[in-house]
């Protein structure tokens, strides 16, 4: 089960910060009733980039995924090429689940030193390149996909197209024809699914099949969640986490915290900034008018961030929601021992360390609420492919339901052109000679 524990965000718990939960839903079912209405009315629209919510259904492909990598049966590498959401969801699952033999590389950057350490450190013969990119013309990727493709053709000749596989939308795009014409192994972003939704689909799939992740099983935790989306209220678990972000963001509490006590969840808070950030992140409505919507997700990791942020968490200013995530129970334990001559410590002694882990979930969000600070716990029975799936893609639903609250398009980034079509200029792209000139003029060369 993934469930949701909101004692921390009620009056009775924090105070005059807090909400009356029975009216705030009650005041607002119309609204979430409309907004889940909608989402499940458009998402046969293409236009609407809903296709996400289809793609856990989508066990033929998933098929074709794992027959793939059973055939490269001599992979011992996999280096992913892409970056943001052709990278963060694969990244975040691999670290909670993956259990090897594979070993799985993220090149998401151009910094050129990581990017030269990794090379030296492969076997070309044993490695296989997937590049991820919808588009098929984000910079960063693209750069990587030359140099890795260099490296494996002047190390292996023509078996290079052995050792590349692509993942790009079907038809757009320069790596789709690319791939056809050398013959390369291709799988799909579906058109309708946008970067930051795609972890379900060949995007995620892929890598994590070499991760050896058990991807029926998540799939049916993301269908579970379709299934609550499509529920009542009373029982629909995104539209009520999004209707407390919403809540608090009215409040002033214009950051979220995500803070999964789990070091195999190291990464899911990165998956889900940009989930956050860029979907909700807005300049205009749906109707052009300027807003200015957006919280600001931040990442933390319990417990180790109790020792950096949570000082700040507590009695900083009153303009956070924090959102926990807490796993009820480990997959292995190990017993905290007595020593003789430590008997200062024996509040430890043959405890676990999951006790301990669970005991300062607790701690700190009670601590929390004494302050006056309001925070939800999503908590996982336990951490495994279906409670991973679920909760990836309820956060996928708690953004969509909240782009229906705040009247945006949750599923664009216009905001993010711009930064590319400067980088176009600075670096010399034909047709791009105008803006360069402006640039100069603006004193950045
Ligand atoms: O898969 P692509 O097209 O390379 O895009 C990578 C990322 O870049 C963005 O388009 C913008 O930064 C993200 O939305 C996306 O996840």
């Amino acid at each position: 089960m993934l469930r949701l524990d909101l004692a921390n965000v009620l009056f009775e718990r924090i105070g005059p910060k807090g909400i009356d939960w029975p009216s705030a839903l009650a005041a607002h079912a119309r609204r979430l009733e409309a907004a889940r209405d909608a989402l499940w009315q458009r998402k046969s629209n293409p236009a609407e980039f809903l296709g996400w919510i289809d793609v856990p259904e989508d066990t033929e492909t998933l098929r074709r995924v794992l027959r793939f990598r059973e055939a490269q049966a001599w992979v011992e590498d996999l280096v992913v090429l892409g970056i943001g959401g052709s990278a963060l969801g694969a990244q975040a699952v691999a670290a909670a689940l993956g259990k090897g033999p594979v070993r799985l590389h993220f090149v998401d950057n151009v910094e050129p030193e990581p990017i030269l350490e990794l090379l030296r450190k492969l076997e070309p013969s044993k490695t296989l390149v997937n590049v991820i990119s919808k588009s098929g013309s984000t910079a960063e990727t693209m750069a990587a996909f030359l140099a890795f493709r260099r490296w494996l053709e002047d190390r292996l000749g023509p078996e290079w197209k052995r050792h590349v596989v692509v993942t790009t939308d079907p038809v757009k795009g320069i790596l789709r024809p690319y791939a056809q014409a050398e013959g390369l192994p291709a799988f799909e972003v579906p058109p309708a699914v946008g970067g930051r939704f795609s972890v379900t689909c060949p995007v995620g799939t892929l890598p994590l099949a070499f991760a050896g992740v058990d991807l029926d099983n998540l799939l049916a935790g993301a269908r579970k969640s379709n299934e609550q989306a499509g529920a009542a209220l009373e029982h629909n678990l995104p539209a009520q986490t999004a209707l407390l972000h919403h809540l608090f963001s009215q409040k002033g509490h214009h950051i979220v915290v995500f803070m999964p006590y789990s070091t195999r969840l190291r990464y899911l808070p990165d998956w889900f900034v940009q989930l956050h950030d860029e979907s909700l992140g807005k300049m205009h409505d749906r109707a052009g008018q300027e807003v200015r919507t957006g919280t600001t997700a931040v990442r933390a990791i319990g417990t180790t961030d109790q020792h950096a942020q949570v000082q700040l968490f507590r009695e900083g200013p009153y303009d956070k929601l924090i959102n926990f995530v807490r796993l009820l129970s480990p997959s292995e334990d190990l017993e905290i021992p007595a020593v003789r001559g430590l008997e200062a410590l024996d509040y430890l002694f043959g405890k676990s360390f999951f006790e301990l882990l669970d005991a300062e979930a607790k701690a700190t969000a009670h601590a929390l609420a004494k302050a006056g600070q309001p925070n939800y716990t999503l908590t996982l029975d336990k951490l495994d492919a279906y409670h991973l799936g679920w909760l990836l893609q309820h956060l996928m639903w708690q953004t969509a339901f909240l782009g229906e609250l705040w009247n945006i398009n949750a599923f664009d980034q216009p905001g993010v052109e711009l930064g590319k079509e400067y980088t176009y200029a600075l670096m010399g792209r034909r047709g791009w000679e105008v803006l360069a000139q402006e640039l100069r003029a603006e004193g950045v060369e």
